[in-house]
């Protein structure tokens, strides 16, 4: 199939969990983004399902706010809003299917959308088997054009569950109509991973155990649980963003050159990488893997409660909000070399970025023992600056033989004409064109969450006496630094590390 890229094909998107959070904060907005542009189809309608009593004209105005909170803009929006309509749909109720269709039907004559369909699930994942089913059984999905499905995180809360989840699904969709979303996928330096590596002669033949020493990936948040204590109590770090963001960026990282940019050749290659990711025996679990839970701190002069004291949080709660760990990549590639990973709630900063710390050079002339040579650094920033900054080192100006570090930047987001979209609006143009390299395929999800059960069942049985572990505000448990200390490395500090610091 050749991609349009500059516009999506005519389309019905129902979105299921229409009055919800993510709808009003990320899909909305981003659709609308979209429309601006001009890169969604002139002919397309967007149908809101949710419980709640709303007219077609209650959405709309519900749509222009949300859309006018999250980017301060809203020229043309009458007519954007215009293109929505509401269906109040229990979706655990059977008969309330038929509405759904009947509106379906009309709106595809309407706007001529030749029975293409979305189908976004913004809701809690207990629905989606209920309405896959419906959406099979009622015949919404019995078009002429494209059906496709597209699923929130988290998928399941394990393997079993996951399976579970896929199987269900997959008697209404099959995988290549499923479209599974990792918002992470959709950052625009995440995609560039791939570039970076496969389009420069200088870093492809350095990226391996010969020249790599380590690789560190980090995800802090300085946000902490906030209201999602309920969700969270059941999913904590590991689930939460090791499972899914981490684990995609260490596969991006580690693959081997796809033979093709499609996608499933991308996809089977970020597959190898997480079938070559070293498994662990229990007790070996606490060698590779440290996880923390915040207490109470500080933000400057501001006092941040700890964990345990967040709403439906347990007072004793054994949940972790910090998870580091290292994984071996057993592959001919990567032997011997480790990618270290941490992520936490309530670290003393947001950031994503990724270290790539090269090896010493075989030889150093300019030894000087006071100063030891600073390694080479390819760091790639994520968020919140996007960019690459290489570190070197060269000559200290008016010394004979004395190095000093510099760094060579490239700031994404200061370049004309190069300001990111949001991650959301990215995954939903792709998705309408049927673009399904960004989202998670069934044996990537299959095989993560196969590693991480492997430490959520040892955590689960064992409880932390040392929680909580962290001050809010601070980087993180003291045990997490001894993970490196013991192959003999650090965290490198990320504040240190920022692109526009130099
Ligand atoms: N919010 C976010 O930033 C993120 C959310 N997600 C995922 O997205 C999904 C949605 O999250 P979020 O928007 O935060 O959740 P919300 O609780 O804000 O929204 C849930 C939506 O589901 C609707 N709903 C609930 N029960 C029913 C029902 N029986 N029939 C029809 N509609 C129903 C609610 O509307 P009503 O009450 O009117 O029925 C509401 O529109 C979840 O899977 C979440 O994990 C993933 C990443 C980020
Ligand atoms: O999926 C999730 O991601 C967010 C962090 O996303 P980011 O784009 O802000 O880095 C995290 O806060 C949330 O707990 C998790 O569910």
């Amino acid at each position: 199939m050749t991609l349009n890229n500059s516009t999506t094909p005519t389309s019905l998107i129902t979105i299921f969990g229409a009055t919800g959070d993510l709808a009003k904060r990320k899909l909305y907005p981003s659709l609308y983004h979209l429309f601006r542009k001009g890169k969604i189809s002139k002919r397309f309608a967007v149908v809101g399902v949710a419980r709640r009593e709303w007219s077609n004209e209650e959405f709309q105005e519900h749509v222009k706010t949300s859309v006018h909170k999250a980017l301060g803009s809203d020229e043309n929006i009458d007519e954007f809003v215009s293109h929505f309509y509401y269906q109040p749909n229990d979706v655990s109720n059977s008969d309330s299917y038929k509405a759904l269709k009947n509106l379906s039907d009309e709106l595809d004559e309407t706007y001529e959308l030749e029975g293409n369909r979305v189908f976004y699930l913004a809701m809690a994942p207990e629905f989606f088997g209920t309405i896959t089913e419906q959406l099979k059984n009622q015949g919404l999905t019995d078009t002429k054009g494209f059906q496709r499905l597209v699923i929130e995180k988290p998928f399941g809360h394990d393997l079993p569950s996951a399976e579970k989840l896929n199987s269900q699904i997959r008697e209404s969709f099959s995988e290549d109509q499923i479209y599974r979303i990792d918002h992470y996928l959709g950052k625009e330096m995440v995609q560039n991973i791939e570039v970076i590596r496969f389009s420069n002669a200088m870093f492809e033949p350095l990226w391996n155990n010969r020249y790599i020493s380590n690789i560190q990936v980090t995800s802090s948040e300085e946000l902490g649980v906030e209201d999602r204590g309920r969700y969270y109590e059941k999913s904590g770090a590991l689930r939460d963003m090791v499972q899914n963001h981490l684990l995609q960026m260490v596969a991006l990282l580690a693959m081997e050159p796809p033979i093709k940019l499609t996608t499933d050749e991308i996809r089977s290659e970020k597959v190898r990488v997480l079938r070559s990711l070293r498994p662990f025996q229990q007790d070996e679990v606490k060698d590779y893997f440290v996880r923390g839970q915040y207490g109470p701190g500080k933000a400057g002069n501001e006092a941040l409660p700890g964990y345990r004291e967040a709403e439906n949080v347990d007072d004793q709660s054994n949940t972790e909000t910090y998870v580091a760990g290292k994984l071996m990549i057993d592959n001919f590639r990567w032997a011997g070399v480790p990618f270290y990973i941490r992520t936490g709630k309530r670290m003393e900063t947001k950031s994503t970025k990724i270290v790539i710390q090269f090896k010493d050079i075989p030889m150093n002339l300019y030894y000087n023992p006071d100063k030891p040579l600073a390694p080479n650094l390819l760091v790639i920033h994520i968020q919140p600056e996007e960019g690459i900054t290489l570190h070197l080192n060269v000559k200290k100006s008016g010394q004979n033989i004395e190095t000093t570090p510099v760094k060579l930047n490239f700031a994404n987001n200061s370049v004309d004409g190069m300001n990111t979209p949001e991650a959301y609006e990215k995954l939903l143009f792709d998705c309408l064109r049927g673009d399904a390299t960004n989202f998670t395929h069934w044996d990537e999800v299959k095989l993560s969450w196969a590693f991480v059960d492997k430490i959520s069942e040892v955590w689960e049985h064992t409880r932390d006496g040392e929680f909580p572990n962290y001050e809010a505000g601070s980087m993180g448990p003291k045990a997490a630094d001894n993970l490196l200390a013991k192959d003999g490395f650090s965290w490198w500090p990320i504040a240190n590390l920022d692109v526009d610091q130099c």
